[in-house]
């Protein structure tokens, strides 16, 4: 359910026309819903209600200010991979107690801000990273709360570039070497057991692998406890999939019942990171038409939307639903959408049935709310996309458009070029 539809011919963002934003934001722009992001929220948070629970929005879906700081206000978590997403989360007043923070590269620089804060725990993620993150809670005399992150070698059969549960993927500690780790904790007083943790991938479709991955660590909670280890978190990650184009994944709460019959009985506290759930079809990506044109044997529609607005296109050749913002009736033509950048790989969608479009229309590019803008880059020196959280009949820029003086406002020319 979201809140992207058309009225009289005219798509909307909950009240506001999408039109009278891009007339006083201009494209390309990043629109969110609030109402769906609250609503997703909701959604996924009440069907975990009958167990001990805390959902830790993954912030790297969609992390603006503008959007933790609604999330904040219902109540949820983070899940960070980083000290940037730690400064956003608290500045969107994310409590630390309850942040959590996963990655395979995190800096001793990044714990000690971390364990500053007081966050809830890490998910850590190699034995090499325990052994620092003991040093630096060592060195600041303040306890680190750590769960290991288990990789439970099972295939979330989703892209692969977004699979994290295999053992040939760089995430997690193998199972075999997870006792050990925790053992191996005890002998520093300064890193303090509390959780299990796995993720598995992303845009997962199906109930099964996440039931796989949950019995393993199932397992391995039941082994830890048997050395006397009492872990009350047990976190099983995000990865939950939505609707692009053709998929049909489980719903919130087929999902939640699958996991609430195996944890049945459990003494621990149920940790969620999902991300893309919550915001992706909460947000889409309006572009405008720049040009069209044909040779003989393609149709294309040139945007000013391109891979650095939205790179999922042409990282992952995902699917991502485009309409016009004005209703068109009429033929239906087959047209590859691309950007102004550089690269053949520069595309929003490739022979792709659309109405008929013109220099100057809208296109709205759907399911854009998560890993949209944050993955965005300045790529051809293109200013990053505003964005836009609409609340009712109101609407609020969360991020301004970058100008060009952005682009360079961090650079220098070296003195004896001048
Ligand atoms: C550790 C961790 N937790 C949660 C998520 C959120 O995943 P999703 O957006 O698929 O729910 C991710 C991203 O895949 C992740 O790496
Ligand atoms: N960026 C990916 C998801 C990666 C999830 C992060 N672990 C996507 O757009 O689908």
């Amino acid at each position: 359910m979201h809140y992207f539809i058309y009225h009289a011919g005219e798509l909307y963002c909950e009240e506001v026309p999408v039109k009278k934003i891009v007339e006083k934001c201009g494209t390309p722009l990043y629109i969110y819903s609030g109402k769906t992001i609250r609503r997703h929220f909701k959604v996924f948070d009440s069907v975990f209600s009958e167990i001990e629970h805390l959902t830790c929005y993954s912030v790297k879906a969609n992390s603006n200010i503008g959007v933790l700081a609604l999330l904040a206000r219902e109540g949820s978590g983070a899940d960070i991979v980083s000290g940037g997403e730690l400064y956003r989360a608290l500045k969107a007043g994310i409590p630390p107690q309850k942040i959590v923070f996963s990655g395979v590269g995190k800096t001793p620089a990044e714990m000690e801000a971390a364990l500053k804060a007081g966050i809830l725990m890490f998910n850590v993620e190699s034995l090499e990273e325990l052994e620092v993150l003991g040093e630096v809670a060592k060195t600041l005399k303040i306890k680190a709360p750590f769960a290991i992150r288990a990789n439970p070698n099972v295939d979330p059969k989703t892209h692969p570039y977004i699979s994290t549960g295999l053992s040939k993927n760089k995430f997690g500690i193998p199972e075999e070497e997870v006792i050990p780790a925790y053992l191996k904790a005890k002998e520093n007083p300064y890193l303090l057991p509390l959780g299990l943790d796995a993720h598995i991938g992303s845009q997962l479709t199906t109930i099964s692998p996440f039931i796989d991955a949950l019995r393993r660590l199932k397992a391995l909670w039941e082994e830890i406890s048997s050395f006397g280890f009492e872990l009350k978190y047990f976190d099983i990650g995000g990865g939950l999939g939505i609707v692009y184009d053709q998929e049909e994944p489980p719903l919130p709460e087929e999902y939640s019942s699958a996991i609430l019959k195996e944890l049945k009985g459990l003494p621990i506290t149920l940790l969620l990171e999902p991300g893309r759930l919550i915001v992706g079809n909460a947000g889409i990506l309006v572009t405008k038409v720049l040009y069209t044109k044909a040779n003989r044997e393609k149709k294309f529609v040139i945007v000013d939307a391109a891979m650095n607005d939205l790179i999922r296109p042409a990282l992952y050749q995902a699917y991502h639903k485009i309409v016009p913002v004005e209703e068109k009736e009429g033929e239906e033509v087959v047209v590859d959408i691309v950007g102004p950048i550089c690269e053949s790989g520069d595309f929003l969608a490739k022979e792709r049935k659309i109405p008929q479009v013109k220099r100057g229309d809208l296109l709205a590019v759907m399911s854009a709310g998560a890993y949209g803008f944050v993955m965005s880059s300045n790529y051809n020196s293109r200013p990053r996309a505003a964005e836009v959280l609409v609340e009712g009949d109101q609407f609020f820029l969360v991020r301004q458009r970058e100008t060009v003086e952005d682009l360079i406002s961090l650079e220098a020319i070296p003195p004896l070029y001048l």
